[in-house]
């Protein structure tokens, strides 16, 4: 587990980055699909899954509870489930390492179920808040003992049967959503989650592939989700994507060193995932999809870009949901764009793996950029293209998104970004060095 050896490393790009590089498989669609055949009967199969920690500490947990899981030779998973209901209380705490995801979707399927666990995770994990799931998992018959704060480490007793709820989310999570479609899944009766900003809909999308049953209803932009509980999930044979929140670093860091030429290939496009490319096209990115396809009921694409001068914009706020994870690398191409870039209605990023409004500004600034915090933002003014002065070393703080922006910054920089411990990018995105020293750039 990364944090007790800590690996520092700067970037540069000594000339334009080339090549045609693919990245590991989507996270969030990872962990779904070995939750989702843990709880189906018989054995489902899982190709390109994300062998990160936080999608190991997932398949880690649903063992614990019964499920088998195993990886072949030819890096397919094998997952023989239990049934939906059926399982097992684990015997030790269930460790959830960085993961937010593994962490509230288990929440989840655990409410349902008449399990005791314990949850504890890495020092990030325990200060992100776990109250917003414990509320409708509170309201479905679940109780929940934690730390100050509502935060782990924490110990949940389900119960069964649970009372199915109608829950209107009081914040744009995908994580919260599916938490309350996941305990919904052992609950008799129709569940319902009232959505009124839409959100990744992965869950929705994959438990419908597995036979529950599951509709959206549209009223406006609000989506109305209900599945109905008991219900019983067939194996699958499921093909993963590349993350396009992977995808991001590469994409930015082609644009931002001229003369550049990268396609990164089988990248997923759903379009609740998908906004950092269109808003990065509005800044001027000269971004291209080729050979667009359906791989496992999602849009694929290869992305093929070109090193291109950006300009400021002001970031949409309808479709922060759809890159919320993209906006630290998002700042890093702003400072480099010419004129101001203005992004709000970001608070859901001072809860993730770090407050990643205030470490990116506080990162930025260091380097050299202009920035200026808001409570839910930031204000940058770019430099036009020129290089950022660099020279200064960044604290990752145990998050792999700040982690890999700033490899990109070191990319646009004059002096070295260094980056005092790379480690946590092996949560989401193992291979990133190797995947960005084949496109050109070096190890300072
Ligand atoms: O459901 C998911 O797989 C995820 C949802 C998002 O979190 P929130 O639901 O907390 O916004 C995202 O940041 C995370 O990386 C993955
Ligand atoms: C927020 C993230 O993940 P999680 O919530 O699963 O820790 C992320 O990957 O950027």
């Amino acid at each position: 587990m990364h944090g007790s050896n800590p690996t520092p490393m700067a970037f540069r790009a000594p000339g334009p980055l080339k090549g045609a590089v693919a990245v590991p498989g989507d996270k969030s669609i990872s962990h779904r699909s070995l939750m989702l055949s843990a709880l189906a009967v018989g054995e489902s199969v899982v190709e390109g899954l994300l062998e990160g920690e936080d999608v190991l500490a997932t398949a880690a947990a649903m063992r614990a509870m019964g499920a088998q899981i195993t990886r072949g030779e030819d890096s397919r998973w094998h997952i023989y489930g239990v049934g939906v209901g059926g399982l097992l209380q684990p015997e030790t705490a269930i460790e959830m390492g960085n993961s937010g995801t593994s962490t509230r979707l288990l929440m989840g399927l655990i409410a349902s179920h008449p399990i005791t666990a314990t949850f504890t995770g890495d020092a990030s994990l325990s200060k992100r808040p776990m109250g917003r799931v414990i509320e409708p998992l509170s309201l479905m018959g679940a109780e929940f003992t934690t730390s100050p704060g509502g935060r782990l480490p924490l110990t949940m007793r389900g119960i069964n049967p649970a009372v199915p709820i109608e829950y209107r989310l009081p914040v744009a999570s995908a994580q919260v959503k599916s938490a309350v479609l996941l305990a919904a899944l052992n609950t008799a009766g129709v569940t319902r989650v009232i959505e009124p900003v839409p959100t990744r809909d992965h869950s929705e999308r994959m438990l419908k592939g597995f036979g529950a049953e599951l509709s959206v209803e549209l009223d406006g932009a609000t989506r109305i989700i209900s599945i109905r509980g008991e219900a019983e999930l067939k194996p699958q044979h499921i093909v993963v994507p590349g993350d396009p929140s992977s995808a991001a670093f590469p994409v930015v860091a082609a644009l931002l060193v001229p003369g550049s030429e990268v396609t990164v290939t089988n990248v997923g496009l759903n379009p609740t995932r998908a906004a950092l490319f269109d808003v990065l096209r509005m800044m001027g990115g000269d971004i291209s999809f080729a050979n667009e396809r359906e791989v496992g009921g999602e849009p694929v694409a290869d992305i093929v870009v070109r090193g291109s001068a950006l300009k400021g914009i002001e970031t949409p706020v309808e479709t922060v949901a759809s890159m919320v994870d993209e906006y630290p690398v998002l700042f890093v191409a702003a400072a480099l764009a010419e004129g101001r870039t203005v992004a709000r209605g970001l608070e859901e990023l001072r809860v993730k793996e770090s407050d990643r409004i205030a470490v990116m500004a506080e990162g930025l600034r260091a380097i050299g950029a202009r920035v200026e915090e808001l409570e839910d933002g930031l204000i940058i003014d770019g430099t036009g293209g020129e290089k950022l002065p660099g020279g200064a070393t960044i604290a990752a703080r145990l998050d792999h998104r700040i982690a890999m922006s700033f490899a990109v910054a070191g990319l646009a920089s004059k002096g070295d970004v260094m980056i005092d411990d790379m480690a946590p990018v092996a949560t989401s995105f193992p291979g990133f060095v190797n995947l960005m020293t084949a496109l050109g750039a070096e190890i300072a």
